[in-house]
C-alpha cells in the first residue's frame, strides 16, 4: 500500500513513486526479547524505568509477535584493540576524529542539553583470503570524547546528577558480528579463519602464512571488543546489544548515531535494516506508556549519499543540498520528515527507502549498497501542547548503513561504473576516518 495515503503520517511537499532497486528483507523473523534492567543501568536510566512500574518490557509492545528472549547487558567499558604479543592498545579516543557526527545536522538544537551520545555501528573489516566478513559496532558517547568543545560546554551546564548519569552510559561500544561463510565461499572450500573466544568479547584471526623456506604456518591475531557475536546470533540479539539501551535516553535530549562499517558483502545492510523498525517500536512503547499525553511525536527521514551527492529516499530521490547555517551547523535543505504514529507506516517508509536506494553488484556481493544510507528517527515535543506551533526537537537516533569498501582484489570482475563507485566509496571511507564531522 502507499504509505502516503495513511492519515497517521504527515509531511509537507509532494509525493513521489519509488525507484525499485532493492527488496527489503522481511522483519517477521524478529524475535522479541525481554527488557533487561541491566541495559538501563548501562545507559544510566534505571531510575527512569523504576519511576513507572506499569511500563511493560521494552520488547513486549506487541507490534510483532511476543516470543520472549533474554538479552544480555551492555558493557560500559570502552572498547580497545589489542594485538597479541605486542601489548599494543588503541584507545577509543583515537577513534574520535573519525566518528560521523550527525548532531551537526540540526539547526533546531535545544538550548539545554542534558546528555549527548553517539551510537555508532562499525563493521570492522578483518579480511584475508577466504575470511568471513566481520562487522564491528561501536557506541560512542561524546561525553567521553572531551575533545569536542560544544559538548564540554553542555557538560559544564548540566547538573551533577546528569554528569553522573552520563558517566554510567557506555562511552563507546564496539560490537563485531561475524557472518557465516556464504555459498560462494563454501563452494570454493574456503576456510573459516576467525574464531570467537569463549568470553564473547574477543576473537582470533588465524592468518595462513608461508615462510621463506616455503613452510606454511598460521599467525594468530587477537582483537578485543565490547562484544563479539557469532554467526548464529539473530538480528534481535544485535539490536539488544547495540540500540536498545539507548532508546530511553532519546527522550532525554540526547542524540545518538548507530552505524555499520565494513567491506562489501560483510553483512552491514543485513544487520542494519531491521534496527530502525525495532527502535521505533520501542520509542512508541515509551511514548504510549511512560510519556503518555506529553506531546511527544516521532518523525522519520531517510536519505542517501551517492557519488558525493545527497538524495531523499522518501521523496523520489530528490537531490538535496547540504548547507552550513550561521551557527556552522550543516543542514540538509529540503529533506522530507514524516510525522508518524504507527510502526506499520514506519515499516512502509523504510521499505520504500530501501527499495529506492542505489544498489549494484560487486565481486563480493550481488546486491551491494553503493551509497551511504542515513535513516533518522527524531523525537519532538509540542510546545505547550500547541499543534499549530512547530514542535521542538528532543532527541534523535540516526542509523547509517555505509556503502562497503572493497579490496582491490575483489574488484577485478566489476564494470567501470562499479569500480568508479568503489573508488568514491573508498575515498569517502578514508575521508570519514580522517576527518568527520559532517
Ligand atoms: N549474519 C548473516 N547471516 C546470514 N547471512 C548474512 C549475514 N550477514 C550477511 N549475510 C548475507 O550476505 C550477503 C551480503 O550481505 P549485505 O548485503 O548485508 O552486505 P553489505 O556489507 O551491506 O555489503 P555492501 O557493502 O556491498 O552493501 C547477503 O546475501 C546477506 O543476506
Amino acid at each position: 500500500m502507499n504509505p502516503f495515503a495513511r492519515s497517521s503520517m504527515q509531511r509537507s511537499g509532494s509525493n513521489g513513486g519509488p525507484h525499485h532497486h532493492r527488496q527489503y528483507p522481511s522483519s517477521d523473523d524478529f524475535i522479541d526479547s525481554n527488557f533487561n534492567n541491566k541495559w538501563l543501568q548501562s545507559a544510566g536510566l534505571h531510575n527512569l524505568y523504576s519511576s513507572n512500574p506499569n511500563l511493560p518490557p521494552l520488547q513486549d509492545f506487541g507490534f510483532y509477535g511476543s516470543n520472549a528472549q533474554a538479552s544480555s547487558a551492555a558493557s560500559s567499558r570502552s572498547s580497545s584493540f589489542t594485538k597479541y604479543g605486542s601489548g599494543e592498545q588503541v584507545s577509543p579516543n583515537e577513534f574520535s576524529p573519525g566518528l560521523l557526527d550527525l548532531h551537526s545536522f540540526d539547526t533546531e538544537l535545544l538550548t539545554e542539553v542534558h546528555s549527548e551520545n553517539n551510537l555508532n555501528l562499525l563493521n570492522q573489516p578483518l579480511y584475508g583470503e577466504g575470511v568471513d566478513g566481520v562487522n564491528a559496532y561501536s557506541l560512542a558517547n561524546k561525553f567521553a570524547n572531551m575533545s569536542c568543545g560544544s559538548v564540554e560546554n553542555n557538560v559544564a551546564k548540566s547538573s551533577l546528577a546528569d554528569k553522573e548519569k552520563a558517566s554510567n552510559v557506555a562511552k563507546i561500544k564496539v560490537v563485531v558480528r561475524k557472518r557465516p561463510l556464504n555459498k560462494k565461499e563454501l563452494a570454493r572450500n574456503e576456510q573459516d579463519i576467525i574464531s570467537i573466544d569463549p568470553n564473547n568479547s574477543s576473537l582470533t584471526v588465524h592468518e595462513s602464512k608461508v615462510k621463506v623456506d616455503l613452510t606454511e604456518y598460521v599467525e594468530k591475531h587477537g582483537f578485543v571488543f565490547d562484544a563479539v557475536m557469532n554467526e548464529d546470533v539473530t538480528n534481535d540479539e544485535i539490536y539488544s546489544q547495540t540500540v536498545e539501551p539507548i532508546i530511553p535516553i532519546i527522550f532525554q535530549k540526547t542524540k545518538a548515531t548507530c552505524f555499520a562499517y565494513g567491506q562489501t558483502g560483510s553483512g552491514k545492510t543485513y544487520t542494519m535494516q531491521p534496527l530502525p523498525l525495532r527502535a521505533s517500536q520501542d520509542i512508541f512503547r515509551l511514548m504510549h506508556y511512560n510519556y503518555r499525553n506529553q506531546g511527544f511525536q516521532l518523525y522519520v527521514s531517510f536519505f542517501e549519499i551517492y557519488g558525493g551527492k545527497v538524495f531523499d529516499l522518501l521523496n523520489d530521490r530528490k537531490k538535496l543540498c547540504m548547507r552550513e547555517d550561521g551557527k556552522q551547523q550543516v543542514c540538509i535543505v529540503g529533506l522530507q520528515e514524516y510525522n508518524v504514529s504507527d510502526v506499520g507506516i514506519i515499516r512502509e517508509l523504510i521499505e520504500k527507502g530501501n527499495a529506492t536506494r542505489s544498489t549494484g553488484t560487486t565481486g563480493a556481493n550481488e546486491e551491494s549498497s553503493r551509497s551511504h544510507a542515513i535513516l533518522q528517527l527524531a523525537v519532538k515535543k509540542l510546545i505547550d501542547g500547541n499543534t499549530s506551533k512547530r514542535p521542538r526537537l528532543v532527541g534523535k537516533l540516526s542509523f547509517i548503513d555505509l556503502a562497503g569498501s572493497e579490496r582491490g582484489a575483489d574488484t577485478t570482475d566489476n564494470d567501470k561504473q562499479t569500480r568508479m563507485e568503489g573508488a568514491e566509496i573508498n575515498k569517502n571511507a578514508e575521508y570519514d576516518r580522517l576527518n568527520f564531522t559532517y
